[in-house]
């Protein structure tokens, strides 16, 4: 199963959960004494790079704010760039029969670019279904995942790694405030990639891997690691 992020709120009109979190998250950094405080809210800088250098993979809190008609700029700017749709070419790749197929770069990614979406049904994901597939929601709607096994993108094939070079962000993006903020999701490099490079990410936590229950991790060899069975 992937990886649950930590994100709150789904909302159709009016003044959201999130809205106000994003409020007291940009009042708190304006106070130098807070400075210090876990940053929730990312966004690429003007070169479209996301500074994910001390990004925690594991426990995850983060969601990236990206740019809107309210701003306004133009559909080019960088803080736009789930909106301007995927530009990296990937394949996806049969790997072996342990991990199935996987997803690599078909040209260099740097790190802190934007790879993909991660495209699937939104729904409230319930125990008689596989959620091998199953993206968790927990800033922007609480309880609700994007599953993309019977319909979704080529994110769908992004495989686990202890040690992983990409990362899976919710993202708050809308071309028009007006539009419904549906939870997304965004696959960044969080180190540099090379052509050929497998794409991934880390599904679970550490204590979870290291739970010595589940399917033997074959992100390398000799990985002492289980992903738990769901
Ligand atoms: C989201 S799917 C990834 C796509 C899948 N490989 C396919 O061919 O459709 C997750 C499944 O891939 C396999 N997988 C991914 N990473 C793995 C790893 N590091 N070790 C073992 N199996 C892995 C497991 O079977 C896991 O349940």
């Amino acid at each position: 199963m992937l990886k649950t992020l930590k994100i709150g709120f789904l909302q159709y009109s009016g003044v959201s959960t999130f809205q106000l979190l994003y409020k007291d998250t940009k009042d708190s950094l304006e106070d130098p004494k807070d400075r210090e405080l876990p940053r929730k809210l990312l966004q690429p800088n003007k070169a479209g790079i996301l500074n994910l250098e001390h990004f925690n993979h594991i426990s995850n809190q983060k969601i990236i704010v990206e740019c809107s008609d309210a701003c306004g700029c133009s559909d080019s700017c960088p803080r736009r760039r789930l909106q301007q749709g995927q530009k990296k070419r990937l394949v996806v790749f049969y790997e072996n029969k342990i991990l199935g197929f996987g997803l690599r770069a078909a040209e260099p990614i740097k790190a802190g670019e934007y790879v993909t979406e991660y495209v699937g049904t939104v729904l409230t994901p319930r125990s008689n279904r596989d959620p091998s597939y199953d993206l968790g929601i927990e800033i922007v709607a609480e309880g609700l995942a994007i599953d993309s096994r019977k319909c979704g993108n080529l994110a769908r094939f992004v495989a686990h790694a202890c040690d992983p070079n990409a990362a899976f962000i919710e993202t708050h993006s809308r071309i028009f405030e007006t539009d419904p903020l549906i939870p997304r999701v965004s696959l960044y490099a969080l180190r540099d990639i090379a052509i050929g490079e497998a794409v991934t990410i880390c599904y679970y936590s550490r204590d979870k891997l290291a739970s010595g229950k589940g399917i033997k991790c074959a992100c390398r060899p000799g990985c002492p690691n289980h992903l738990p069975k769901n």
